[in-house]
């Protein structure tokens, strides 16, 4: 718990911008100081520990603790021997010995990829690979099992994802954004914003082994500039990554990078094959879905869905089969019956039990949709309900054009609604990249465990981080597209939704046992309907709810349900 204090009060200086930080600390040290006083007699020494504790979890946020008005740190208590923290916290991630063990049991593609990678570390040469593959062939199970090799042999892997969700899934997961210190708006011969002789730079001349998931999702000049800072920082400016090894993956079937009002060839231009690094990249491609290999016939299904390849009707509809779908009636029932068959209410305990919970999830197109599913599930859900209230405003508007009652009913892209209710045991998501070093990132699935007036005491229930114990303080958040409306919008709130029902963008990378899909308008973007269908195991434990499109004419029959690839 005082270790959860400290990194509550890391995150409030950071993100709460609170008024008296000293005031808050001298408040508060006794409890924050609980553990390091089992141990340590003198005052002056717990302060220190407790300091240099919030130093690196400050630092991990990217700020700098003498930036706040805390006691002095005494460098004396510093046990780290001026060794870059970047390089402490890779070189001490525990390897899971179940990670170390997965080699033994690689399909042929991922024993070939495997054997591939390692032979470039130890031959000291580098090389740049592209592990291709869709979904649940088994690419992260692949990074997991290098990952351990790489560690447990006391070298440093660096291991990152484009989306928080996928980071969080690896042991010592970073987003790359975060960890390559990529700006937010790289262009050709873009750079990272990390000089020579930081942590970052030392951290990354030290990596045997580099992985980027989901590099597929990422704009192609994030990876230009990686690349670029490498050249540098190695001073090899003709080797691609100044010749270290680097292993991308991904699946360009799955959503590719965000292009803002962007066409379909701009999309496709952004991506990492249009990159010139991509002829250097050797391809390693993954076949088997490993995740349906009890379902054969899902995963050639799924595969050519994937790929195009499934038959067409009307040339834009492809057919699902029958028996994943709940039967639409236009009645209201429809989606209660998609929600029955997912998590089958009835059974009070198993609600209560967090591996039951967060295997399963209904997955939507739109935040709209997603809120009233989570709505009607935390009504159902047993429990007392607690309600937190956001507050709204709009930053550039002297004359209160915008009322409070109006700004509390947006509901933008990445933001918790305005009334957020929870209920002991509930599934949430976090919203924002709080502490990704932590575990804490876009994405986190955690669980509901107790109320504060001001923290929201919960628990992470999936990756590496799994059952740790964290509060989170309300924070001010902004819609990650600021043009959205005419004035900039701000709402404090805790940076949570529930996860009950998610986007289909959030489930990327996931394995959901149990899946539900709702569709009540066709999918939008390329690779959202694949991205759904792929995140489960067999066609018995998935069922889809879609409402026929009314521009489409009458269906061959009306049940057979169709959906625009
Ligand atoms: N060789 C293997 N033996 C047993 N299970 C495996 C193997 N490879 C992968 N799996 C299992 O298959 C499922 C999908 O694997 P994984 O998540 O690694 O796929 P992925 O390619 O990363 O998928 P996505 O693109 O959807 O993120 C997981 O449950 C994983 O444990």
């Amino acid at each position: 718990m005082p270790s959860s204090l400290r990194r509550l009060f890391a995150t409030i200086l950071v993100f709460c911008e609170p008024s008296n930080v000293r005031g808050l600390w001298d408040r508060h040290m006794e409890a924050m100081t609980e553990d390091y006083r089992l141990t340590q007699m003198c005052p002056h020494a717990v302060e220190q520990m407790a300091l240099l504790d919030i130093k690196n979890m400050l630092e991990s946020m990217g700020k700098d603790i003498s930036s706040f008005p805390l006691p002095e740190i005494d460098e004396s208590y510093d046990a780290s021997d001026n060794e870059a923290r970047e390089i402490i916290e890779e070189s001490t991630i525990e390897v899971d010995p179940e990670h170390l063990g997965l080699s033994s049991f690689l399909n042929p593609e991922q024993r070939y990829a495997y054997d591939e990678i390692l032979a470039t570390i130890n031959s000291g040469q580098g090389g740049v690979f592209f592990v291709d593959g869709p979904g649940g062939t088994g690419k992260t199970y692949l990074y997991k099992a290098l990952l351990a090799k790489v560690r447990a042999e006391g070298k440093i892997a660096v291991a990152t994802a484009t989306s928080g969700v996928a980071a969080s899934i690896l042991p010592g997961g970073r987003t790359a954004h975060s960890r390559f210190k990529i700006p937010l708006n790289t262009e050709d011969g873009g750079v990272c914003s990390f000089t020579k002789q930081s942590g970052t730079a030392k951290l990354l001349m030290r990596a045997s082994l580099i992985i980027w998931d989901e590099a597929s999702m990422t704009k192609r000049h994030a990876v230009e500039a990686l690349d670029n800072s490498m050249r540098d920082i190695m001073a090899r400016p003709d080797l691609p990554f100044g010749g270290k090894t680097i292993v991308f993956g991904g699946d360009f079937r799955q959503v590719l990078p965000v292009v803002r009002k962007g066409t379909r060839s701009q999309i496709t231009d952004a991506t990492l094959r249009k990159s010139y690094l991509w002829e250097n990249m050797r391809q390693l491609r993954l076949v088997r879905n490993m995740r349906a290999q009890s379902d054969p016939w899902f995963a050639d299904y799924l595969l050519s869905v994937g790929n195009g390849t499934e038959d067409t009707v009307d040339d834009d509809y492809i057919r699902l089969p029958d028996e994943i779908c709940v039967p639409y009636t236009s009645d209201a029932t429809d989606i209660d019956k998609l929600i029955e068959s997912v998590f089958q209410m009835t059974l009070e305990e198993n609600l209560l039990d967090p591996n039951y919970i967060t295997s399963r999830a209904i997955l939507s197109t739109r935040n709209e949709y997603v809120d009233k599913i989570n709505m009607k599930m935390i009504e159902r859900f047993p429990g007392e309900e607690m309600i937190y209230y956001s507050f709204d405003h709009a930053e550039d508007d002297p004359h209160n054009y915008y009322p409070a009652e109006f700004l509390n009913s947006l509901t933008p892209n990445g933001l918790p609604p305005h009334i957020l209710k929870l209920k002991i045991n509930c599934p949430i998501i976090l919203l924002r990249n709080i502490d990704p070093a932590s575990g804490l990132c876009n994405g986190t699935r955690l669980i509901v465990r107790g109320f504060m007036r001001n923290a929201i005491d919960a628990e992470i229930v999936l990756g590496q981080h799994a059952s740790k114990r964290v509060f989170l303080p309300r924070i001010p958040l902004c819609p990650s597209d600021d043009e959205m409306f005419p004035f900039r919008f701000k709402r404090k709130q805790f940076p949570v939704r529930l996860s009950f029902a998610m986007t289909i963008n959030k489930a990327q990378g996931q394995t959901i046992p149990n899946v539900g899909v709702y569709l009540p308008e066709p999918v939008f973007s390329h690779g959202q309907l694949y991205v759904a269908l792929s995140r489960a195991t067999s066609r018995s434990n998935m069922k889809i709810l879609t409402v026929p499109d009314k521009k489409r004419k009458a269906s061959p029959t009306p049940l057979q349900i169709l959906q625009r690839t």
